[in-house]
């Protein structure tokens, strides 16, 4: 008899996982046995034309993918621009499962290729609509998917709320609206954990390190880095950067290991960092490599381009986080 998988029997929502992070985390919470309703835009609108023009997965293949690792993928299109969309997804999952939500990821996001356009544009040489489309999907959509994903959990007295955010969180990177956003999402999760611990449902901040997501990959093909500049670093630096990161599914071996963690209410309230989870929980990547915390000195390093110091720099030194914050600070 095939052993009983450690997630079966949980009901996970993972938003914007037709690719990506997203889709990377759903198939991992698949492959722990869960049932994860994944969620993409309508097939009439520009996300499937997007996909099937540039090779691009779709929402169906995740959740098919998802079930045939031993898990249970159900599609829903749901434009995250749109409450009442959202509220119909969080009204099907609620009757579909007898009331019953564990897991809900944040990760939708709608700007990839709006902020890829936007590089070295100040905010005032951008239409003030940038905001929105950063943002809406990006930040205000996740507010709403938590306050639906509350009212199942809370009464339940069980539920782990995960939002996907980024260094951008910390300090500017990349544009005025992504950072803030980002920002405004640890703050959420810090927030909504106040609120939510007394009911005994866990809320946290999640930061990826580099992702190769399918999209950056098929943009770096499409040559859409060629005069990309950050932080001193150019299109070529980057691109490296990107072809060496981790992959998609990285971060959801983490948000299955947080799921799986009995005693996951302690981290609640944090904003924590896939390298650091892998270090606790013992993950390496699919493809054998061990990703290292955005706190490394060494990757840090190496980011930045110092290569030869990098190399000569142990693996284990870490930036203390209450440094990160401190040198942050607003006061
Ligand atoms: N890629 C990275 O290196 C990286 C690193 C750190 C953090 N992040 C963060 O991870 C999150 C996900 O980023 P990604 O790179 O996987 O993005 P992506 O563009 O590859 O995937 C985004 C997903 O959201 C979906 N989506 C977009 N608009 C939608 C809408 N209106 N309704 C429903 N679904 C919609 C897309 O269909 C897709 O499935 C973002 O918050 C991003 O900032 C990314």
């Amino acid at each position: 008899m095939a052993a009983v998988k450690p997630l079966s029997g949980k009901v996970a929502i993972v938003t914007g996982a037709s690719r990506g992070i997203g889709r990377g985390i759903a198939l991992q919470l698949g492959q722990e046995g869960a049932t994860v309703y994944v969620t993409g835009r309508s097939p009439k609108e520009s996300d499937s034309n997007e996909a099937a023009q540039n090779n691009l997965p779709t929402l169906q293949s995740a959740a098919n993918e998802i079930t045939s690792r031993g898990g249970k993928g159900i599609a829903v299109y749901c434009d995250h621009r749109n409450a009442d969309d959202i509220a119909r997804l969080f009204e099907q999952v609620a009757s579909e499962q007898n009331g019953q939500l564990d897991i809900l990821v944040n990760n939708a996001f709608s700007a990839v290729n709006d902020i890829t356009k936007a590089n070295g544009k100040k905010f005032w040489e951008l239409e003030p609509s940038f905001w929105d489309s950063v943002n809406d999907v990006g930040l205000r959509n996740h507010y709403i998917c938590s306050v639906h994903a509350a009212r199942l959990m809370v009464p339940k007295r069980s539920g782990l709320i995960v939002t996907i955010s980024s260094p951008g969180g910390l300090r500017y990177l990349m544009n005025v609206a992504y950072g803030v956003g980002k920002c405004a999402k640890d703050r959420m999760a810090a927030d909504m954990a106040v609120e939510l611990k007394e009911h005994a449902v866990t809320s946290i901040s999640l930061w990826p390190g580099t992702v190769k997501t399918e999209l950056v990959m098929h943009n770096i093909k499409e040559g859409m880095f060629e005069d990309y500049h950050l932080e001193g670093l150019d299109g070529d630096d980057i691109k490296n950067i990107i072809e060496d990161g981790e992959s998609i599914e990285f971060s959801g071996m983490c948000v299955a290991a947080l799921a799986k963690d009995p005693k996951v209410i302690k981290f609640t309230g944090r904003t924590l960092f896939v390298g650091d989870l892998g270090d606790k929980y013992g993950l390496v990547d699919i493809d054998g490599r061990k990703v290292p915390s955005t706190r490394s000195v060494k990757a840090l390093l190496g980011l930045l381009q110092y290569k030869k110091t990098a190399a000569l720099v142990p693996g284990f030194i870490k930036i203390p986080g209450w440094i990160m914050s401190a040198s942050q600070s607003k006061f």
